[in-house]
């Protein structure tokens, strides 16, 4: 019998010290069963973050819970990139940290990947079966007018590009990201058009995005001016 597959969640935080007990007891709750390590990246969050990942460190054991924190608040794809150097998994899951992702889904990615041997389960707002829930009309907006200019320029046969909520096959993901070269909320996008470049194998699940209870969202208009360069760089010079 194939030895099983052992899995790292990441997750970055940038003030989550609400959200992230809660995140981490339901993943330990849906992932009993399943070998896995939490890679935390904490970006020296002003609320303590960091100081609630140590106390959990401690109740879980450092095998369990790994802390690679940075200096300031370096964005979110990079975030990703700095936890999965450190990630010891044959496979990585990337999720939001404020409740927005329900780890209940885990498993379902899991199963989709083994179901068709997949190299990325991506989850989905806009499939059938997926949404969102608790965005405002300008939120809304900002996400469907991203997903369309990307669908008008670059035509992924992706139905969500810029969603957080991703199963990668650790290999692929770190040739990707040597391709990539933005940092922030654009990072998404850039790592689905790739791996639809390079003919990996996709799947997508479908998922409901609860919009957060605690805290602020971290998007603003600098991540939205991003997104935009990010998407004309890949469509006029590559
Ligand atoms: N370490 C680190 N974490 C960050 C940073 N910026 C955001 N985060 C963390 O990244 C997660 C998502 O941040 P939010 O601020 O809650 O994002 P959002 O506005 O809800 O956006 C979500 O939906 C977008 C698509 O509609 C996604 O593009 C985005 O990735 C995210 O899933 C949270 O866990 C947050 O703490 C950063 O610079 N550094
Ligand atoms: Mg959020």
């Amino acid at each position: 019998m194939s030895k099983s597959p052992f899995y790292s969640i990441l997750l970055p935080t940038y003030n989550e010290r609400d959200n992230l007990p809660v995140v981490v007891a339901m993943i330990e709750q849906y992932l009993r069963d399943i070998p896995h390590e939490i890679i935390i990246i904490d970006d020296n969050s002003p609320d303590g973050t960091q100081e609630v990942a140590t106390a959990l460190q401690h109740q879980l054991g450092p095998e369990r819970i790994i802390l690679k924190p940075r200096s300031g608040k370096l964005g979110l794809g990079s975030a990703y990139i700095h936890g999965s150097q450190y990630a010891r998994g044959d496979f990585l899951i990337i999720m939001d940290v404020d409740l927005s992702h329900h780890p209940r889904y885990i498993p379902t990615f899991i199963e989709r990947q083994r179901e068709g041997d997949y190299d990325i389960v991506i989850g989905s707002r806009y499939l059938p079966g997926g949404g969102v829930a608790g965005w405002n009309l300008k939120r809304k907006i900002i996400s469907c007018g991203a997903n369309y200019v990307t669908q008008l320029l670059l035509r992924p046969p992706i139905s969500d590009v810029t969603g957080s909520f991703r199963l990668y096959r650790k290999s692929h993901f770190d040739r990707l990201v040597s391709q990539c070269t933005s940092k922030g909320y654009v990072f998404q996008m850039e790592m689905i058009v790739r791996a639809v470049n390079a003919n990996l194998r996709i799947a997508e699940v479908p998922i409901i995005f609860v919009d957060r209870i605690y805290g602020e969202s971290k998007l603003g208009g600098q991540e939205i001016a991003l997104f935009a360069k990010g998407v004309l760089q890949l469509t006029f010079l590559e």
